[in-house]
C-alpha cells in the first residue's frame, strides 16, 4: 500500500467533507466486499436518505492512506455526470480530535499520512444504487431484452465518453463496477484504478490494470503507453457478454487470456496492427501459427449492427479501436429496436454481486448438505442386499401404514436399486461459447511447459520492474492480487453456471486482494 504525498488531497476542502461522523448514518446491510473493504447500504439518520458507505481499508497502519482511495476521491470530486457515481462526502469514525463544540474535528490529510496518526475509519459516502450489472445478470432466470442492452450500453458509453473528455481513464470497467438503480440509470463506479491522462503525457503507465478478463491485448503484451482505448476494449467485452450471456474471454492467467483473445480476434501482426512487434512482450507471446479472426463466425447469431459495433470495439490495434464518442453514433443505437427509456425498465429486488455470490454459496452449501445426506442414506441402504423376492434373505421390513389391518404382516420395502448417480460436475454445465480450435494454446510462453499450451521457452522480456509472470512459470501477481501469487487465481471470478456462468475460475473471495500493494507506487 503506498502512501499519499502531503497536499495530494485536501479532504476538508468542501466545508462538510470529512467533518461528519459515520454515526450520522445507520448501517443497514453489507452490499459489497471490495479491495478497499466493505461497502454498506446505510440510512442517513437525519434525512432518512439511503446511501452506500464504502469503508477505506486501513489495515496496514504503517503504510498509511491508500493511494487508490486518494485517486478515487480526487477523480470523483471533479467528475459530475449522470452516468458517473456521485461521491457525496467523506465521513469518519471516532479518531480525530473533537472541536470546542464536541464535534469531530475536520479530517486533514496530514493526520492520515503522517505515520498514520489517524486511527479512525474513513468512509466514502455515495449515492445508493440498487444493483451492479454482474449481480443483476446473475439473478436466476434473468434475461436482458435488446432495448435494455442498448439502454445500458448507451449509458455506459455516455459515462465513459464524459470521463475520456475529462481526461480520465477508468481502467477497471467490468460488470460489478457498473451500478444500476431501479430507475434504470447506469453509473460508472470504482475509480480506484482510474487516473488522469493527457494526450501529450509521455510517461509510462502501469500495464497491470483492468481485471484480467476485460484487459486489452496491448496491456497483456506489456504496453506502458496507452489511452482511452483500453477502456473501450473492456466495454467490448461487456457488450459481448450481455449479448452472449457469459464472459467471452475467461482466461485463468495472462498467457491464457491472450490465447483466448487471439483465437477469437486473430493473431496480431504488423499488417493489422502496425507497431505490435515493438511492444515489449510481443515476441514472447506471439502465436506459433497463424490464427484467423473468427469473431463474425462465432457470433454470427448476433444482430448485424451489434456485430458491426462489437468488431470495432474488439479491434486488436488500440489506435484503430472505436472511441466512446463514435460508438454512440453507431447504427446499433439508431436502428430498431431502439434503446428503451431507462424508466421503462422493470424494477428488480436489489442485487449486488456480493449478495448474489453469497446466496449462491449458501445454495451450494445447502445442495452439498442435501447431497451428503442422500449419499449417507444410500450408503445405509446399500449395505442391504439387493431387492429380494419375498421369502428371500433380508428384505427391509417396516410396519404397514395400518398394522392393525395387515395383522402381523409387514410391508416389504424395496431397497435402493441404484446407488450413486454420476455427479454433475462443473464440466457438465452448459458452455455455449464455442471452443477455439486450439485449446492448448499455440503461443510462445517463456516458462510454461507442456499442458500450459505450447509456449516456446525464452527469457522474460527485460523489464525495469518484475516480469509479468513468475519465474516458476506461474503467473505473477495480478491487479486483484489476493493471497495467492497467480494472476489466474486472482482473475475475475465468475461463478460456474448461471446466465453468466463460464468455465473460468469463480469470482471468489480471492478477488479481494489489496491492489494497492501492486499499484500503490505505479502510475
Ligand atoms: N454506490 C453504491 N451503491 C450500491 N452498491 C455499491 C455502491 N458502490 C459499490 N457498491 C457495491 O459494492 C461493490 C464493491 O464496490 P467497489 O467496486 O467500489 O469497491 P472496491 O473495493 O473497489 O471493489 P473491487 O475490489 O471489486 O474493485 C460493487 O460491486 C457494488 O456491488
Amino acid at each position: 500500500m503506498a502512501i499519499a504525498a502531503p497536499g495530494q488531497l485536501n479532504v476538508s476542502e468542501s466545508p462538510s467533507w470529512g467533518s461528519r461522523s459515520v454515526d450520522c448514518f445507520e448501517k443497514l446491510e453489507q452490499i459489497g466486499e471490495g479491495t478497499y473493504g466493505q461497502v454498506y447500504m446505510a440510512r442517513e439518520i437525519r434525512t432518512g436518505e439511503i446511501v452506500a458507505l464504502k469503508k477505506i481499508r486501513m489495515d496496514n497502519e504503517r503504510e498509511g492512506f491508500p493511494i487508490t482511495a486518494i485517486r478515487e476521491i480526487k477523480i470523483l470530486k471533479k467528475l459530475h455526470h449522470e452516468n458517473v457515481i456521485k461521491l457525496k462526502e467523506i465521513v469518519t469514525s471516532p479518531g480525530p480530535e473533537k472541536d470546542e463544540q464536541g464535534r469531530p474535528g475536520k479530517l486533514y490529510l496530514i493526520d492520515i499520512i503522517d505515520g498514520n496518526k489517524y486511527k479512525g475509519g474513513i468512509y466514502m459516502v455515495f449515492e445508493y444504487m440498487d444493483h451492479d450489472l454482474t449481480g443483476l445478470a446473475d439473478r436466476p432466470g434473468m434475461r436482458f431484452s435488446v432495448p435494455q442492452i442498448k439502454c445500458y450500453m448507451r449509458q455506459l458509453l455516455t459515462g465513459l465518453h464524459y470521463c475520456h473528455v475529462n481526461q480520465v481513464l477508468h481502467r477497471d470497467i467490468k460488470g460489478s463496477n457498473l451500478l444500476i438503480d431501479n430507475e434504470g440509470n447506469l453509473k460508472l463506479a470504482d475509480f480506484g484504478l482510474a487516473r488522469s491522462f493527457s494526450s501529450d503525457h509521455n510517461g509510462n503507465l502501469t500495464n497491470r490494470v483492468i481485471t484480467l478478463w476485460y484487459r486489452p491485448p496491448e496491456l497483456l503484451l506489456g504496453s506502458t503507453k496507452y489511452g482511452p482505448a483500453v477502456d473501450m476494449w473492456s466495454v467490448g467485452c461487456i457488450f459481448a457478454e450481455l449479448l452472449h450471456g457469459k464472459p467471452i474471454f475467461p482466461g485463468k492467467d495472462e498467457p491464457e487470456q491472450l490465447n483466448k483473445i487471439f483465437e477469437l480476434c486473430g493473431a496480431p501482426d504488423e499488417v493489422i496492427w502496425p507497431g505490435v512487434s515493438k511492444i515489449p512482450w510481443y515476441n514472447n507471446f506471439k502465436p506459433t501459427r497463424p490464427l484467423k479472426r473468427r469473431l463474425r463466425e462465432v457470433f454470427r447469431h448476433f444482430d448485424r449492427h451489434a456485430l458491426e459495433l462489437l468488431e470495432k470495439m474488439l479491434t486488436l490495434d488500440p489506435s484503430q479501436r472505436i472511441s466512446a464518442k463514435d460508438a454512440l453514433d453507431a447504427e446499433y443505437f439508431w436502428a430498431d429496436p431502439l434503446p428503451c427509456d431507462p424508466k421503462s425498465l422493470p424494477k428488480y429486488e436489489s442485487s449486488h454481486e456480493f449478495q448474489t455470490k453469497k446466496k449462491r454459496q449458501q445454495q451450494r452449501q445447502h445442495d452439498d448438505n442435501a447431497k451428503r445426506q442422500k449419499i449417507q442414506h444410500q450408503q445405509q441402504h446399500a449395505r442391504l442386499p439387493p431387492i429380494q423376492q419375498s421369502g428371500q434373505g433380508h428384505a427391509q421390513m417396516r410396519p404397514g401404514p395400518n398394522p392393525a389391518m395387515h395383522g402381523s404382516q409387514a410391508q416389504v420395502v424395496a431397497g435402493p436399486s441404484h446407488h450413486y448417480a454420476k455427479p454433475r460436475g462443473a464440466a457438465a454445465g452448459p458452455n455455449r461459447y464455442p471452443q477455439g480450435g486450439n485449446p492448448s494454446g499455440g503461443y510462445n510462453h517463456p516458462s510454461r511447459g507442456q499442458g500450459g499450451g505450447g509456449y516456446v521457452s525464452g527469457p522474460y522480456p527485460p523489464q525495469g520492474r518484475a516480469p509479468p509472470y513468475g519465474s516458476s512459470g506461474m503467473p505473477g501477481p495480478g491487479p486483484r492480487g489476493g493471497n495467492n501469487s497467480g494472476y489466474g487465481v486472482n482473475a475475475p471470478n465468475y461463478p460456474q453456471g448461471g446466465p453468466y456462468g463460464g468455465p473460468g475460475a469463480g469470482r471468489g473471495s480471492n478477488m479481494g486482494g489489496n491492489r494497492n500493494q501492486q499499484y500503490g507506487w505505479q502510475q
